[in-house]
C-alpha cells in the first residue's frame, strides 16, 4: 500500500536475527529478516520446514525476543518496553491462532473467547457481550454454551479465531491455523482470517498450502531464515481458473 498513514503500520520487523544455542550448536533460525504489515493487510509466510516461519511469528507476537534487530507493534518498539508493557501489548493488541487451538476444555466457547478480556480486567458483562459478538461474527452464536469437546474441529478453530480477535486486536498471527482440518473447513478458516483483515486487522498467517496463501494480499517466502522472495497473491479465484499463485 502506498497511501498508508503512519499509524496504519501495525507490524514492523527490521533486520531481525534469531540464533538458538543448543549445546555446542548454534542455529540461525532468522537471518536479518525484515517484514512490514499494515492495517487491513493479510500476509502469508511460506517456506520449507526449518526455514524460520514459526520463529518469525513468535518474535512478531512478542513471545520470543530476537537476538538482534528491531520489532515494533502498533508503534511500540518491543525491545524498549518492560515485561509488564509487553504482556499488556500481547493481551490488548495481538491475537494468536495456533494449530492445536489452545482452547481450555473446562470453559465454554463463550468463556474461552471472553478469557483475554477477563484477564485484561474487563467487567464480566463487557467481556461476555464482546465475546458473544465475536462468536456471532464467526457464525457460532448458537454454540456459545458448548464446550470444546462438543464442537467439530472447524468450530473449535472458529472459536480460536473469535478469541484471537475479541477486543479488536490489531495484529492477528496464525501458525498453520488449519492444521488437520479438511479442505473445506480449512478454506472457511482462511476466509475468516481474510474477513478480519478486511475489517482492519493486520494478519500474518504461516501456511504450507498455496491455496490458503492465495487468500493473502502478499506471500513472503523464507529460506534459511532469510526473506528470499515476495509476491502479490492472485486471489483464490485464480486457483479455480488454473492461475499460478
Ligand atoms: N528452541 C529451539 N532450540 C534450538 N533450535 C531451534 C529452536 N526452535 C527452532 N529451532 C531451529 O530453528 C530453525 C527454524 O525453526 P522454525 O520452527 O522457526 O522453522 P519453521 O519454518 O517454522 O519450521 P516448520 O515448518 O517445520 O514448523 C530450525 O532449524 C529449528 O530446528
Amino acid at each position: 500500500m502506498s497511501t498508508v498513514s503512519p499509524d496504519a503500520r501495525v507490524l514492523e520487523m527490521h533486520a531481525v536475527t534469531k540464533t538458538y544455542v543448543d549445546g555446542a550448536n548454534t542455529v540461525t533460525a532468522l537471518d536479518a529478516a525484515s517484514l512490514a504489515v499494515d492495517a487491513g493487510e493479510m500476509v502469508a509466510i511460506m517456506g520449507t520446514s526449518g526455514s524460520g516461519k514459526s520463529t518469525l511469528l513468535a518474535i512478531a507476537g512478542a513471545l520470543l525476543a530476537p537476538t538482534s534487530g528491531e520489532v515494533a507493534v502498533c508503534g511500540e518498539v518491543l525491545g524498549q518496553i518492560g515485561v509488564r508493557d509487553l504482556a499488556r501489548l500481547r493481551r490488548q493488541r495481538i491475537g494468536f491462532v495456533f494449530q492445536d487451538f489452545n482452547l481450555l476444555p473446562t470453559l465454554t466457547a463463550l468463556e474461552n473467547v471472553a478469557l483475554p478480556l477477563d484477564l485484561d480486567g474487563a467487567s464480566s458483562a463487557t467481556a461476555r457481550s464482546e465475546a458473544r459478538r465475536a462468536l456471532a461474527v464467526v457464525g457460532l452464536r448458537e454454540r456459545a454454551r458448548s464446550f470444546p469437546d462438543e464442537l467439530s474441529g472447524g468450530e473449535r478453530q472458529r472459536v480460536a479465531i473469535a478469541r484471537a480477535t475479541v477486543g479488536r486486536r490489531r495484529l492477528l498471527l496464525a501458525d498453520e491455523p488449519t492444521g488437520a482440518l479438511d479442505s473445506v473447513t480449512g478454506e472457511a478458516v482462511l476466509r475468516g482470517l481474510r474477513e478480519r483483515a478486511d475489517d482492519g486487522a493486520a494478519v500474518v498467517v504461516v501456511t504450507h498450502d498455496a491455496r490458503h496463501a492465495a487468500w493473502a494480499d502478499r506471500i513472503v517466502y523464507l529460506s534459511d531464515g532469510q526473506v528470499v522472495d515476495e509476491t502479490r497473491a492472485s486471489g483464490p479465484e485464480s486457483l479455480l481458473s488454473g492461475g499460478a499463485v
